[in-house]
């Protein structure tokens, strides 16, 4: 069985306050990763929480998967349980809505997750006592132990050095495609996003704006419409567009007109 994440005029709205509306994809498949992309309140995290169930709007997502499996979400801010130690903790994430024996098969997930995440000398140290980026790390290993079908990561390499970022993201390409798990990652670093990203989702203003394949979709009008900047993008042969900021379009737009500038 194939997965796949389909979403068909689907909006968010926190109480009176509409955020996103009409946001309708073709499916999504395993094996696929989408880097959904877009300024700051865009809304990004609000459409990963409406696709986990943790957020109410109009519209349907379809999410086939074995057993009606949910998504496995990975919130951008991950609260943590100070008292547990980094092993308890993937433990715990992995028995999550199952049975309270623990298996060889479990503990050989766990001691993969941390070999994967190289974080396997912090097994046994507590929760608390973690940097930004350790945390952001064990919270992965808490979401790839879930054996994800549908996977929704936000922003999960923010706290991470320029090596972790490029192996972590490595990693989740290389999941992704062996286990065909659909992975919806949102992320602001556009070149990162972009070396892994079988598919771009553009958000602004409460819109999709695009949907489609790196090569296609990212090119300098959209990172004017979308980021108000003046960019270039590289397209070498075969290789992932690479996006080089040059400027701030608003910033042009008020030099090229001075009574806005003088405003
Ligand atoms: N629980 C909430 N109640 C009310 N409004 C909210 C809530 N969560 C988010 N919002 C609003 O929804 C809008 C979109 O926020 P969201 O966090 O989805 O954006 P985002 O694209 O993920 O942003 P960022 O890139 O800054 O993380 C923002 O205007 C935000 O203030």
């Amino acid at each position: 069985m194939v997965k796949r994440l389909a979403l068909s005029e689907v909006g968010v709205a926190y109480g009176k306050r509409q955020i996103l509306t009409g946001i309708s994809t073709p499916d999504l498949l395993g094996g696929e990763v989408v880097a959904v992309i877009g300024p700051n309140a865009a809304g990004k995290s609000s459409l990963f929480r409406r696709i986990a169930g943790m957020a109410s709007g109009a519209g349907t997502v379809e999410i086939v998967s074995s057993a009606g499996k949910a998504p496995c979400y990975l919130p951008q801010d991950t609260a943590v349980n100070a008292v547990l130690t980094v092993y308890e903790s993937i433990l715990l994430a992995r028995k999550q809505g199952g049975s309270w024996g623990v298996g060889d098969e479990e503990l050989a997930a766990i001691d993969q997750a941390l070999h994967d995440l190289d974080i396997a000398e912090l097994a046994f140290r507590g929760l608390g006592e973690l940097s930004g980026g350790q945390r952001q790390l064990v919270s992965i290993a808490q979401t790839l132990v879930r054996r994800p079908e549908i996977m929704l990561l936000d922003e999960p390499t923010s706290a991470l050095d320029l090596h972790r970022q490029f192996e972590v993201l490595s990693l989740v390409a290389r999941l992704a495609r062996e286990k065909k798990i659909c992975v919806l990652i949102a992320i602001h670093d556009l070149n990162q996003a972009l070396r892994i990203a079988d598919k771009v989702m553009v958000l602004a203003k409460g819109r999709l704006v695009a949907l489609g394949p790196p090569r296609e979709i990212i090119t300098p009008a959209l990172l004017e419409e979308v980021y108000g900047v003046v960019a270039r993008v590289e397209t070498g042969d075969g290789e992932a567009p690479f996006v080089v900021v040059q400027g701030s379009a608003r910033k042009a737009s008020q030099r090229a007109r001075p009574e806005l500038a003088a405003l």
